[in-house]
């Protein structure tokens, strides 16, 4: 209360301050308050409130979700909410830096409770749509997942997330862009959008280190990387980097891709690494008008693959269109159409995932659950 007259504010500015504290920055996945961004909170005539934040940047992509949670936050308080928004100093910057920097995991994000290499033998069997989809079926779940996109010259995470801006740095660290509840790391974030990418080995591999290490993941319960078809380079980089990974092998029901899916089991085992199961994917069409079952791609790929590998099978999920369909609009099946064959199909898979450990005796320890925070 401010005494200047009974048209005066009579809001507690006080309440008003904790409500936008405790909302969390879209980006950065931490409240305001902690990352000290709220700035002036000032009562008005009529019970209005005018809210000053600070933004890491100028060009901050999240403006519009932040400035609509800040009006939901402060709505119950008051008639009338101006946001206005500001930019922090260099110091502050700083500061904030420094701060993510001492409460980063300390191999980032080979620091995650459990870390799943999505691969495939070929490129086309739907390993990224399967990727993406599991991080998000896991984070509705109420895990913290991050998705690292390695698959660096096909990279498909921010057209199958929809976002195209690039992640906020802040010094010597960069926040990965958040959507869908997933902490999301792509060079598609880097580059204009579409532009291919020409670089040679040393330079990929300095820039996946750096996303694994540099980028402030946080406290992950879950890693999925989203891995270049085949055996090539890049993959054993990323192993190399993350060596607590086990392997998730998607295959199409086919012979032919079965066949190759195996190749990346052999590379597997050379390095020493366990694998968590098998997803085929592209399984029977199911028609949606008399319910017939077509194996448009041959059958018991999966199945196979799975004995050879001695890895469960996790899977199978349908062609389906809506899986396509929300491919092309940005938004994961299993957020778009929750009800469709392929997203009921890929939330089992995310329930039915267990993180398999590296033996010391060679042999794999199944462990528990994906475990929780
Ligand atoms: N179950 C499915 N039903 C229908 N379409 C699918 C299914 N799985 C994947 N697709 C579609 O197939 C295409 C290839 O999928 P995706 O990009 O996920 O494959 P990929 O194995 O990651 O390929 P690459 O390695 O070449 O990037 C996409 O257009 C995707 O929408």
């Amino acid at each position: 209360m401010l005494g200047l007259g009974a048209s005066w504010t009579t809001v507690d500015l006080e309440q008003v301050r904790r409500a936008v504290e405790a909302v969390r920055d879209p980006e950065l996945g931490q409240g305001l308050g902690e990352l000290g961004m709220v700035r002036e909170i000032r009562g008005g005539r009529g019970g209005s409130v005018r809210v000053e934040l600070a933004l890491t940047t100028a060009g901050c992509p999240m403006t519009a979700e932040l400035t609509r949670d800040v009006h939901a936050a402060v709505a119950p308080f008051s008639g009338e909410v101006t946001v206005e928004l500001t930019v922090m100093s260099e110091p502050d910057r700083r500061r904030l830096a420094e701060r993510f920097l001492a409460s980063r995991p300390r191999s980032g994000a080979a620091d995650a409770r459990a870390i799943y290499a999505v691969a495939s033998g070929k490129g086309g069997v739907g390993k990224s749509s399967v990727a993406a989809n599991l991080a998000v079926a896991l984070a509705r779940q109420g895990r913290s997942v991050g998705l690292l996109d390695a698959d660096v010259w096909g990279y498909s995470v921010p057209q199958l997330f929809g976002v195209h801006r690039p992640p906020v740095a802040l010094y010597e660290t960069m926040l990965p862009v958040q959507a869908h509840g997933v902490r999301l790391m792509s060079l598609g974030f880097l580059v204009e959008e579409g532009e291919p990418i020409v670089w040679r080995g040393p330079m990929l591999h300095k820039a996946l280190t750096q996303f694994v290490h540099d980028v402030h993941w946080g406290d992950l319960d879950v890693m999925i990387l989203d891995l270049p078809p085949g055996t090539g380079d890049v993959t054993l980089s990323v192993l190399e980097l993350l060596p607590e990974a086990s392997l998730l092998v998607v295959t199409t029901p086919q012979q032919a891709a079965r066949t190759v899916a195996s190749r990346v089991g052999v590379m597997a085992r050379d390095v020493g690494m366990p694998v968590a199961g098998v997803v085929e994917n592209m399984s029977e069409l199911v028609c949606a008008g008399c319910g017939e079952h077509t194996a448009l791609f041959g059958s018991g790929g999966g199945a196979q693959l799975s004995e050879e590998l001695g890895a469960p099978l996790l899977g199978r999920v349908p062609l389906d269109s809506a899986l396509r369909e929300a491919g092309d609009a940005g938004v994961p099946v299993v957020v778009s159409d929750p009800a469709s064959a392929s997203a009921r199909e890929l939330v089992a898979v995310a329930g039915a995932l267990r993180p398999v450990r590296r033996s010391l005796v060679g042999r794999q320890l199944g462990v528990d659950p994906v475990p929780q925070r």
